[in-house]
């Protein structure tokens, strides 16, 4: 334990000063290896704590694009290139105003673990850019992913470093950016997944993160001697991942009755009405708020009036809860609503959404709990299904892509069943996610030599 304090108070004083929600990503991969590092000190001896948690390459890129009234913008673009131990980088790219050095850092850290916990050949990256989609019209948000392939196209590749969805990157931007690097190179190679099928993409791409998650869940509690069907659920969250876990939910028969955007909540106690939820936030793109009014039977309310910061969701008794919108959104006063309101399990959709002190407080209170590197692994795995089908030029169904899904989901959790008996973890995923990712690299970084 005195390494890992001490590797803590290096990347303190080092980097991690001003990078808050990295430095909890890494004290949280770091406090929980301890078991690991008894069983193998030649990972101490090769000092890969040092070496994991600094990114191979960090690119920070001016982005210069023009509005329909012709003046002029600049944003900032970054790409993170974390570790490529396990294969080529892979992450996702994020636009939103939010978007920092700190946070894709973060992403891109958890992504490293997130995809050798997959089992799959991809290292971990992550990018994006601090721009605004919201209101924008489809020819800014073409011109500005146009300025933003074409401002770091050369430090990609299909073999090198593969771009993929997040927070304000769906089908539309994608298709951009594929778009332009293909301009730029003259190659359909693929740089980026998620992509609109006529350009290459895989079927069950779009609901692989969400579909993944409950699966994940359901596995779980299956295991536990419970299961999901008939039960209430909370999501936050109104966009890809959110969507598509309340329609797997609806599926398998479960009642899923929240969800929520930057602004606002709604609770619908008879179930969220998908298609309206789809209606407005894939077509309209506009704001839950609309959803109560066309609903008049369920509940809306606005971000301002959330009791100290808590999400209206979490207030709602529930069986499972399944944070989908973004980090840290899950803190301490919604885990203990949450508690009380004895809920079973909560499992992460999106990326770091609960605090360690809500984490601390679940495990305390014997709550199950799905880290996000493992329960929401789906869409990178199917990104990684959307390589493959690229490169082979052998497509795959819906149905078939999904049973790999299912069994990759399922593989996830046996392995991290197998990581807490073998380290007695007893249950708590958090650890056995973290020991298993980090194994996987740590293994691949020694292979390679220094
Ligand atoms: N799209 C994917 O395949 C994957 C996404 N994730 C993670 O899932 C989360 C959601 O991503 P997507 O659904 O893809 O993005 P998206 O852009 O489709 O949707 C994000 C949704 O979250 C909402 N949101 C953002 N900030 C919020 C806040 N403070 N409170 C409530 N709602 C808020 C937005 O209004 C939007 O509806 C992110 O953490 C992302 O990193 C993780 C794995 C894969
Ligand atoms: O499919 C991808 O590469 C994006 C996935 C991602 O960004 C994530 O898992 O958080």
């Amino acid at each position: 334990m005195e390494y890992i304090e001490q590797a803590l108070i290096r990347a303190e004083k080092s980097n991690c000063k001003s990078e808050t929600i990295f430095f909890q990503a890494l004290k949280e991969v770091l406090e929980t290896i301890q078991p690991l590092l008894e069983k193998h000190p030649e990972y101490l001896h090769q000092n890969i704590i040092d070496r994991i948690m600094v990114p191979n390459r960090a690119i920070h890129f001016k982005i210069e694009w023009m509005d329909d009234d012709n003046i002029i913008h600049v944003n900032n673009g970054y790409r993170i290139q974390f570790n490529n131990a396990l294969g080529p980088y892979k992450g996702g790219v994020r636009f939103h105003p939010s978007v920092n050095p700190d946070i894709l850092k973060f992403l891109a850290f958890e992504q490293i673990f997130k995809n050798a916990i997959t089992g799959l050949h991809i290292g971990g990256a992550k990018g994006g850019a601090d721009f605004d989609p919201k209101g924008k019209s489809d020819k800014e948000i073409m011109k500005f992913c146009q300025a933003f392939m074409s401002a770091f196209y050369n430090s990609i590749g299909a073999d090198i470093d593969i771009l993929g969805g997040d927070i304000g990157v769906g089908a539309r931007e994608v298709g951009y950016l594929f778009g332009q690097y293909k301009q730029l190179t003259n190659s359909y190679d693929s740089i980026i997944t998620s992509k609109p099928l006529a350009l290459g993409g895989s079927l069950g791409r779009t609901e692989a993160t969400g579909y993944g998650l409950i699966y994940f869940t359901q596995t779980f509690l299956e295991d536990m001697g419970e299961t999901l069907k008939g039960k209430i659920c909370t999501i936050s969250g109104s966009g890809n991942v959110a969507i598509h876990a309340i329609e797997k939910l609806y599926e398998i028969g479960a009642i899923p009755v929240t969800c929520s955007d930057s602004k606002g909540a709604i609770h619908d106690s008879n179930g969220i009405d998908l298609e309206l939820l789809k209606k407005i936030k894939l077509e309209r793109r506009a704001s839950l708020e609309y959803y109560a009014l066309e609903r008049k039977k369920a509940t809306y309310v606005k971000r301002e009036s959330y009791t100290e910061g808590r999400s209206f969701v979490w207030s709602i008794p529930c069986f499972a809860a399944f944070p989908c919108a973004t980090q840290n959104e899950l803190g301490e006063g919604s885990a203990k609503l949450l508690i009380e309101n004895d809920v079973k399990i909560v499992a992460e959709g999106a990326n770091m959404p609960t605090t360690p002190e809500a984490i601390a407080l679940f495990e305390e209170n014997n709550i199950l709990f799905g880290p996000a590197k493992a329960a929401n692994a789906g869409g990178v795995a199917v990104s990684v299904l959307e390589m493959s089908q690229n490169s082979s030029l052998n497509y795959l169904s819906f149905e078939k892509v999904d049973q790999r899904l299912q069994d990759i989901m399922s593989n996830i959790y046996s392995d991290l069943k197998q990581t807490c008996d073998e380290y007695k973890l007893d249950m708590d995923l958090v650890s056995a996610a973290n020991i298993l990712g980090f194994q996987r690299v740590a293994d691949a970084m020694i292979m390679q030599g220094v």
